[in-house]
Order: structure tokens, then sequence, then C-alpha cells
């Protein structure tokens, strides 16, 4: 037997020990932890806990820090700091994509948002729920209430029991306000590829993936994609039941950060961020877009970045004004100069960082054009050409005419001395919803040469040669603290790239996946999986290989026993994670262009580690102790859209008890478990995949029965 169940039973611990239900009272969590305890949770003592302490939300270093680098105008700096000690308010989206959105939409519009109005009130008399102005359609929504007072007030119950069950169903997502952003400027269509790295927990893989399905037509099943990557195997099974579920700058979020905050952090990061986002750029299509967005106010995570990867790209890349976009959004430009601290010292160019430093700081941490495409900033400007622009590419990313202007980033730009005259679309936390993230949207003109990718391999090395020196206690320079953070991100980064975490440098590894890739797609020259490191080692163990389902006695016995027409695209669309074609237990469907990719990583080998893909649609059942009883109704969902469906029934009288349960829980997903006779000795179940798409009042009412 394959690892399914036991890769399931790991999943779930991950998913448990990282995430708890967002809605539920969880007593070991201090008040105002990430989500936020409202007002009150700052000074309570922890449920339970009178020893508790609230976190101090001072840091002299913070503030001294972010008050250098201007990033607020001085007249709004208290305001500015009073805000980011105020807890996070809850804030939730609503999926557009599930089938009762409108009922959602029209309840807490016309019921609650009128029914809570006189229950909760605050001294600005701000309204105790209400939909984010900027977000489209009115699918996100603010509480003005802590998480606390929806626990403890009465009148909050009824409202505390729809958010809980709505979200518990998938209907409703919780999500940082500032989080939801970086989405909504990808301008997703149905057939867009999107790569969202750094995924995880996946808030906004979620919200992409609705995204996509809102955007296909009716009935229709898009061919868009979304790969969520992520370095930390544990988190991406945080990932994939927050996914299933449908399913920092953070100081407010996580009060923690008070006490951790150190300028090192950020130049740690920069270095890292830089190749994420190169690698990112170098896998973009030509049209595409890429949203850079941090979790962080810093310079040298946000601008430093984005300038550098413009001045490594050159023309191929240019920074989109989506000031137009999204209007109600209160924003600001981001700032052209800063400066870096280390070691207690600031640095206004890389000229004046000690000798001995100069390899940790990079010049590309500063304003000042000095990236390491030094040939680009001779000219005094990142000169953008439009005229590269093809039309077709334009329309395929749906283009506003007049967006495409020249951006500079220019060393007397920066000697200007205004913080905020980059053309840089920046969002910065203005709005009480925003804690301090950074987004900043680029375009891909035309392929990235080789040397700019030759660029960050060797940025690369360095980073992981030093890390890895760190790690043996070599080196010569003495790390301080401060800088500790981040040197185990760099070591993964270099795992993650391909997967293989041990003693190829990181160069020969990405010039061979590319000659790999090349060479094998091109030539058709598929290695065998054997002549590579299995998937399953190292870091990997546990995730378990993508196994194309290819018994067709099975798969005929299915199509004849559902009456599925022959027009539903099943041939290579079957998946399963056991090798053991005699024991599979679990069937997953995938789309057409996640069929493609996982044929082109079967033909490169398998780089591509996956831990979770498409749709589980068949289980099967080990025992046929349960009566059945057969029904038919229509499933009006986009991936069934026409087929009528013979349904079987558990009618188990425990089992019928649970069905009631769930029912209540308008959880059909659980109710309609359908148990089929497939073969002498298996039998397969048809799974829900969104619940609330095949949510059927009549069979509720007669399950309930
Ligand atoms: C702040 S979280 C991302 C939040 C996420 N984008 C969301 O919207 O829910 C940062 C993530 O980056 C991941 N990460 C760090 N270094 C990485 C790397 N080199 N490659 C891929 N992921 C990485 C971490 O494991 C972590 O899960």
């Amino acid at each position: 037997m394959g690892g399914g169940r036991k890769r399931g039973r790991t999943q779930r611990r991950h998913f448990k020990q990282g995430r708890e239900n967002v809605w539920k009272h969880n007593p070991q969590r201090p008040p105002g932890a990430a989500g936020g305890e409202g007002a009150e949770g700052r000074g309570d003592v922890r449920d339970g806990d009178p020893s508790w302490q609230p976190f101090a939300t001072e840091n002299p270093a913070f503030e001294d820090y972010y008050k250098a680098q201007q990033i607020i105008p001085e007249e709004e700096w208290s305001n500015f700091m009073n805000m980011l000690r105020k807890p996070l308010p809850a804030t939730f989206r609503i999926n557009a994509s599930c089938q009762f959105f409108q009922d959602i939409c029209s309840q807490l519009e016309n019921d609650f948002r009128k029914s809570l109005e006189t229950e909760v009130s605050d001294e600005h008399e701000e309204d105790a729920i209400r939909p984010l102005a900027w977000y489209p359609g009115n699918l996100a929504w603010h509480l003005n209430f802590s998480r606390m007072q929806l626990r403890r007030n009465q009148a909050l119950e009824s409202f505390h029991e729809f958010l809980k069950r709505e979200n518990e169903v998938g209907n409703i997502t919780r999500q940082e306000a500032v989080s939801m952003v970086p989405p909504l400027f990808l301008n997703v269509q149905p057939d867009h590829h999107i790569l969202d790295m750094c995924a995880a927990p996946g808030s906004k893989t979620f919200q992409l993936l609705e995204m996509i399905h809102q955007s296909a037509k009716p009935g229709l099943l898009p061919n868009a994609m979304v790969v969520a990557n992520d370095v930390d195997v544990q988190r991406c099974n945080l990932l994939i039941h927050q996914t299933k579920r449908i399913g920092d700058g953070t100081v407010r979020k996580a009060p923690d950060m008070w006490r951790k905050w150190n300028a090192g952090m950020g130049n740690g990061l920069h270095r890292l961020q830089v190749e994420i986002a190169m690698r990112g750029i170098g896998l973009l299509k030509v049209g595409g877009r890429i949203v850079y967005s941090t979790c962080s106010m810093n310079p040298v995570e946000n601008e430093a970045v984005v300038a550098e990867i413009l001045r490594r790209c050159g023309d191929s890349v240019e920074l989109l004004d989506v000031s137009t976009e999204l209007p109600e959004l209160v924003r600001r430009p981001g700032v052209s100069s800063w400066k870096v601290r280390d070691r207690g010292s600031w640095f206004g160019t890389h000229e004046d960082v000690p000798r001995y430093r100069k390899n940790v700081i990079s010049p590309s941490m500063f304003p000042s054009g000095k990236g390491t495409m030094d040939s680009h900033i001779t000219s005094g400007s990142v000169e953008i050409n439009t005229d590269a622009v093809d039309a077709d590419m334009r329309d395929a990313t749906n283009m506003v005419e007049g967006e495409q202007q020249t951006k500079t980033a220019t060393d007397d730009d920066n000697k200007g001395g205004n913080p905020n005259t980059e053309e840089t679309s920046k969002l910065k936390s203005e709005d009480p919803n925003m804690s301090d993230k950074k987004s900043d949207f680029l375009q891909k003109l035309s392929p990235i040469i080789e040397k700019q990718v030759a660029q960050v391999i060797n940025e690369h090395n360095t980073s992981v040669d030093k890390a890895e020196k760190r790690q043996k206690g070599l080196g010569s320079d003495k790390v301080p603290l401060e800088e500790n953070t981040v040197h185990q991100q760099e070591v993964d980064d270099s795992n993650v790239m391909d997967g293989h975490g041990d003693n190829e440098t990181s160069n020969d590894k990405i010039t061979e996946e590319a000659k790999v890739i090349a060479n094998e797609t091109e030539n058709g020259q598929a290695r065998t999986r054997d002549q590579r490191k299995p998937q399953n080692q190292g870091r990997w163990k546990g995730v378990d290989p993508v196994i194309f389902f290819k018994d067709e006695a099975t798969i005929r016995s299915i199509v004849s026993f559902y009456g599925m027409k022959d027009t539903f695209p099943l041939e290579g669309r079957l998946v399963t994670r056991n090798p053991d074609a005699s024991h599979v237990k679990r069937i997953y469907y995938v789309s057409k262009s996640v069929q493609e990719v996982l044929e082109l990583n079967v033909k490169v080998g398998e780089r591509l580690k996956i831990t979770s893909l498409g749709l589980k649609i068949f289980v099967s059942v080990p025992s046929i102790s349960v009566s059945l009883i057969s029904m038919s109704f229509s499933l009006r969902s986009k991936w069934y859209t026409d087929y009528t469906m013979i349904l079987a029934m558990s009618f188990r009288k425990d089992s019928h008890q649970r069905m009631a349960h769930h029912a209540h829980l308008g959880c059909l997903q659980r109710v309609c478990r359908c148990c089929f006779h497939t073969s002498p000795n298996r039998f397969y179940t048809l799974l829900q995949l969104t619940s609330s798409t095949y949510y059927n009042t009549e069979l509720l009412n007669f399950l309930i029965l």
C-alpha cells in the first residue's frame, strides 16, 4: 500500500499543529495573537491564566529604524505607531465561486449588518460589520469587534454560528485584508497559469483558486491552474488543508514581533527575496504579470528588491502603474531613498560599508542604483522599451491602454531627497484593516537573458556557500545574532530549487535543471526515474509520487456504473499516489492543464515535488456492510454540468444520524458518501469536492427524514 493514509494523517497533524479553526475559541492562544482579539485582548488576563502577561508593544530599535527610513511622513508618525499597537481587525472573504454566495452576501448586508448595528458600537460609531470598499463585489468584510466579543456576547451568537458554519464548508474564508490585495492585481483569467511562490499557509492560493473558478464561463471547467510552492513541507500540508476546505510587518498580527524584530532580519532576507523573484520572472511567460509582495515595511525587502529586479532584467521587465486600479484602496507611492543599517551603523551607499562586511551587505540593498548589473545604471536609468510589447501580449493580459509607461529608478531620483517620489505603486498601511505589507506589480516584456539568470546563480552560490560555512562553524566573519534568523532559509532555498538538499552547488543544479528541461522536453529524451533520486527521500520523505491511473477495467466499470458520458474527459486525468496498481484506494481527477504539467514532469524525472493535486473523486470502500438505496439527481456543478448521476446512499442507522448531523451543518460533502459496487471486491465512493456545489435541499430533506 502507498502512503496515502499515512500522508493524510501527517497532513492532518501538520494542519492541527499549524492552524485552528479560526472562528473557534482556542484557550491556548494569547489574546491579540494572529488575527486579533480586539482591544481588550492586550490588557486582559488570558482565559484561565492570571499569570499571563500582555505583549509589550515597544521596540525602540524598530521605531528608530522606520523613522530614519521615512516610510511615513513625520506628522503621521504617532498615528501610525498607535495603529500598529492595535490588534488587527478580523476580516473575511466570501467565496464567489460557491453556489450560495449571493445568499451569503444578502444575509450579511440585510440581516446581520442591521441586527448587529445596535449591539456593537465603538467610540467612532463604526459599523459592526461592513464590506471593504475596495474589494470588488462587496465580497470582503470587516468586523468591528473582537473575537472575544464574538464569543461572549449573546447577541453575536447567531452571527458567530453563521461564521463558523460558512467557514467550515468553505463558503467564507478568514483572511487578512492586506493579504487579499495582491491577487486582485494579477488580473486573473480563466486560462492563466499562476505560480504562487512562498505560498503557505495559502490564503492567497485559496483566493486565486476561487478567482479562476469565478472567471470561468458557467458550466465550464477553467483551463487555469494554480501551482502553490513552499519550501516547508509541513507548511505545505497546512496549505493543502486550507485549500481543500473549499475551501511581518506583522506586529499587529503577531505581537511577538515587537520583541523579536531587528534590522538584520530584512538585510538577511534581501538576497533570498531577489533570488526567488528572479526565479519567478524566469518562469513567467512573456506578457505575464508578477506581483511581488512581502509582509514587511522594510525598503531593503521591498523597494531594494524591486529596483534590483529592474536593474537585472533591464528591458525585459517593466513596472506597472496600477494606481488607477482598485481606486478605493488607500495607498501611497513607495520610497526612493533609504539607508541600510548593519551592526548598529547606518550606511547610505555600499562604498561606506566596511570591507569585512561588504559581502554581507550587498550593493543591491542600496538605492544608489549600484546593483549587480551596473551596466544598466551607468546610463542613469532603467529605460523600458515599450515598443517591445507585442500587441497580442497586451491583449492576453488585458492591459489598460496607456499602462505602458517608462519607469525610472535613477541615481538622480534617489538623490532627490523626497522619499516618496518613485512611481512604484506601493500599498501601505493607512487603512486600519491593513497591516504593513507591500506589493509591486511587474510585467514581463521579453525573455530574460542568460547573463541575468547567471547573476542570480552567482549570488545564490555566494549566499549558500556562506550559509553552509556558517552552519559548519567555518568562515572568517562572526555572524551577529540579528542575522541568524535567516540563515536556515538561505540553505533551505538551495534545496527547494530542485528538492535536492546536498552537495551539488546551486549553480550546477540550476544549470543542470535548465539543461534537463530544455533537452528532455525538446528531444523527448526522458530520463528514467531511477537515474534520479526518488521523490520520497530526505525532506520529501512521505511525499508520494504521482501515478497516472490506467486500470482500464476499473475505469470502465466506474464509467458504466455512473452512466458517465463518453465525452467526459477521463483519459490521462485520473491519478493516484500509490505505485502499487492493485491497491489503489484514492483516485484523483486533474484538469487538462495539470495533466500537461504532470506529463512534462514525468519527462524530466519528476523534478517537481508534488504534495497534493487534483480532486479526490473516487475512493475504494473496503466492506459491503451498508445497504444501498439509489436515487438520481442532476448535479449542477462546474465539473459535471449536464451529467445525471445515479447516487446510492449509505443507509445504516448510525451513518444516517451522522448524515443528519452533517446535513444540519450544510456539509453535503460528508453527507453524500455514495457507495457502489464496481468490482467483486471493491467499492468506489463518489466524493463531493465542493460541498456547496452539490447542495440539494430536497436531497437533504430526504436524508434527514
Ligand atoms: C509569510 S509566508 C507566505 C504567506 C502566503 N503567501 C499567504 O498568502 O498565505 C512565507 C512563506 O515563505 C516560505 N519560504 C521561505 N523561503 C522559501 C523559499 N526559498 N522557497 C519557497 N518558499 C519559501 C515559508 O516557508 C513561508 O511559508
